[in-house]
């Protein structure tokens, strides 16, 4: 199954657009897990086991841990999903970009090593330091487009030539990215989608627009503060779905005691509901 097809499963199953993000902060655990050596693990899987319900995908952040050297609890918890929570994509958010050699290196971590069903990479070297990840099947490859942060449009929104080849006009950078990822790059059909922030809905609908039903992963909800009526309005297929909306701190900190992870599940649930309402608005 490609990982298109298998998010569509995973939305209809769990009739949700949220993606609840993984990014365990040592500095925010909850008091019963603050210093213990395998607090990463147990305070993500304990999030994973109360949010599953509310979820179509987890985005586990791989800084959170490899800057807490606690990359073999990332493996163990991707490991945990795929057992306790199987349909329930991972998407490994490293947003590496390198040479072919080098990619493909990175590729066997994101999906022999963690065993993630898609994951986050920079686009801006190229097509060959895209395909290497194209050659796992049924594995996604997600593109930073237009990212959430405000330092997004130093780069993202500088206009590039047209290019004749392409059939492209003269456009933003981000648009072409969308462009090629829509085209010629989804040469494994099926396995590409595209990183655009809630906090930028005008070019969300502009994406849209150029890159037909791509997944879309989507961050900027909560914490960042994006507008979710405004990203499903700008993001969603016709379907309503073909969206992966992100939200990681406004779920994972709800609270900071004994609680958190009833907290957490409130949180994921509130917002997955927002999700759904937002789609009801949409246009028939
Ligand atoms: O690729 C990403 O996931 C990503 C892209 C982007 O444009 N903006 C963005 O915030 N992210 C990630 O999405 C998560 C957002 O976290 P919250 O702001 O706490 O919901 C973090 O893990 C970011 O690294």
């Amino acid at each position: 199954m490609s990982f298109v097809s298998s998010l569509h499963a995973a939305w209809r199953r769990s009739n949700s657009l949220l993606c609840v993000g993984l990014d365990p902060d040592p500095a925010r655990m909850p008091a019963p897990l603050r210093g213990r050596a395998d607090a990463a693990f147990d305070f993500c899987r304990a999030i994973v086991d109360a949010t599953a319900g509310h979820a179509c995908a987890f985005k586990p952040q791989i800084a959170y841990f490899a800057s807490q050297r606690a990359e073999d609890q990332l493996e163990a918890l991707i490991d945990h999903v795929h057992r306790r929570h199987p349909g329930v994509p991972v998407i490994l958010d490293s947003k590496r970009g390198d040479i072919g050699s080098t990619a493909e290196h990175y590729a066997r971590e994101a999906f022999e090593r963690y065993r993630a069903d898609a994951v986050t990479l920079s686009p801006y070297m190229g097509f060959d330091s895209i395909e290497p990840y194209l050659a796992y099947p049924g594995r996604g490859a997600i593109l930073l487009c237009r990212t959430s942060n405000p330092g997004g449009s130093d780069l993202q929104a500088l206009q590039v030539a047209a290019d004749p080849a392409l059939g492209a006009p003269a456009e933003r950078l981000y648009e072409r990215v969308a462009r090629l990822a829509s085209g010629p790059w989804n040469r494994a059909s099926g396995e590409l989608g595209l990183v655009v922030g809630a906090t930028f809905p005008d070019e969300l609908r502009r994406v849209r627009a150029l890159a037909g039903t791509l997944p879309l992963l989507v961050p900027g909800i909560g914490a960042q503060g994006g507008d979710i009526d405004a990203a499903v309005a700008a993001g969603a297929t016709p379907d309503g779905f073909g969206m992966v909306v992100n939200s990681s701190r406004a779920i994972l900190y709800a609270s900071e005691g004994e609680d958190f992870a009833e907290a957490a599940a409130a949180a994921a649930l509130a917002t997955s509901d927002a999700l759904r309402a937002a789609r009801r608005r949409l246009p028939a």
